[in-house]
């Protein structure tokens, strides 16, 4: 299987998802801002409506891959999964020796999916006892958690990034999402199906960069924000690494200067593509953006300062004169605030003029259509509530 992704709307054939499991149970009020959420889901909903996502893009000739299943076949011999299991507790915050190994070997207690699964829900300090202890682990085991569930999985957008025929395996700016990463860099390196797939950006890179903020506008066009979430530095390095190093295609990035505040937190969370020619975006973005236009040169980056609104930058870097801006909201102030806060702007294109949207955000929506656009919505009372829409669920593997 090959990846193929150049473009943000083209027919989407091979998505990645994960559906939300008992990390969201492990969610209590006092860990939700460092967990980043507002709010902890109702398992059961939240996983009806992942169900119902996942089987709308079935229906429309879709195939649904799950990380947690890739990932199981990639750590099928032993010897893999033990240098799984210390990779992923090198990235936890676990310093102490003897907490280490008694959390190495109750991990490897468990079969294959067992203590995947075990990893992303999360082990609280009642599951077993240390066999040694001494001071340390006294005052190290003073909280609930040996680790930390990863509720945030079921946003698979964001730790990695597929990108041409490559993969950008991302360093993630939170403690909370780091280990994240790790599970698909696994998956490329030892599930057979995704052999021989380059590797565009590793997590071990000092700077950090989210798959939300990576938006494959055509086959040499990407725009990626520079926000709250992904530094300078990873684009640069990624901008080299595609133009020099790589035969892609790809010959501009529009690095987009977005606000550093959760409210915007990736380039997605404010800007999606819906059609060849049209755009959906958060309201207040329209007016004037600083896009540093960086482009590939005889031997090195040539960087070129725009300051317009996206609109104009767009038609002039996609060469598109037709290219339309939607507001998210459309220019009712509360529902643009109201649909924006629920993710009314973070659709998923799975044909050119088709998306998945939420429900809740009908003023959107019926905008969308309004301008020729086919929404198919689906239920979102409690995936909504960890501030991600259909694009922030899904890791599109192939379009074209
Ligand atoms: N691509 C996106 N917009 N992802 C949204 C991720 C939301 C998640 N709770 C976080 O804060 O990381």
């Amino acid at each position: 299987m090959s990846i193929n992704v150049y473009s943000e709307v083209k027919d989407l054939k091979r998505v990645l998802l994960h559906r939300p499991g008992l990390e969201l149970e492990n969610m209590e009020p006092d860990l939700l801002e460092e967990l980043l959420f507002e709010d902890i889901p109702y398992l059961k909903k939240a996983q009806q409506e992942h169900d119902y996502f996942a089987e709308i893009l079935r229906t429309n000739g879709v195939h649904v891959e799950y990380v947690t299943d890739l990932l199981a076949t990639a750590l099928s011999e032993d010897e893999i999964k033990k240098q799984f299991v210390k990779e992923y507790l090198d990235l936890s915050e676990v310093k102490n020796q003897y907490i280490l190994e008694a959390l190495e070997e109750y991990l490897l207690s468990f079969d294959t999916k067992g203590m995947i699964n075990k990893i992303v829900s999360g082990v609280r300090i009642n599951e077993f006892k240390l066999k040694k202890e001494n001071f340390s682990t006294k005052v190290r085991m003073n909280k609930q958690f040996y680790l930390l569930p990863l509720p945030n999985l079921y946003f698979q957008r964001d730790p990695i990034a597929f990108v041409g025929k490559g993969i950008v395996i991302n360093k993630m700016m939170t403690k909370a999402r780091r280990r994240e990463s790790l599970f698909m860099k696994y998956v490329v390196k030892y599930n057979k199906d995704f052999e021989g797939t380059p590797i565009y950006y590793d997590m071990n890179n000092h700077f950090a960069i989210e798959g939300g903020d990576v938006l494959v506008l055509t086959d040499k066009v990407l725009a990626i924000g520079i926000s709250q979430r992904t530094e300078p530095e990873a684009v640069e390095k990624l901008a080299k690494k595609l133009f020099f190093e790589t035969d892609e295609t790809f010959d501009t990035i529009l690095a987009i200067n977005i606000p550093k505040k959760r409210a915007y937190m990736h380039l997605d969370t404010i800007f999606t593509m819906v059609d060849d020619d049209k755009f959906l975006a958060h309201s207040k973005l329209e007016s004037s953006l600083l896009v540093y236009v960086i482009k590939k040169g005889e031997r090195d980056l040539e960087v070129i300062e725009e300051k317009a609104s996206l609109e104009e930058i767009l038609q002039k870097y996609m060469n598109n004169g037709k290219i339309k801006i939607l507001k998210c909201g459309g220019e009712d102030e509360i529902a643009a605030k109201r649909e924006q806060w629920n993710d009314g702007s973070n659709v998923l294109a799975i044909k050119p003029g088709v998306v998945i949207a939420y429900d809740r955000n009908y003023v959107t929506n019926t905008l969308l259509r309004e301008n020729g656009i086919n929404v198919i919505e689906i239920p979102s009372s409690e995936l909504s509530r960890g501030r991600g829409g259909p694009r922030c669920m899904s890791m599109p593997m192939n379009r074209g």
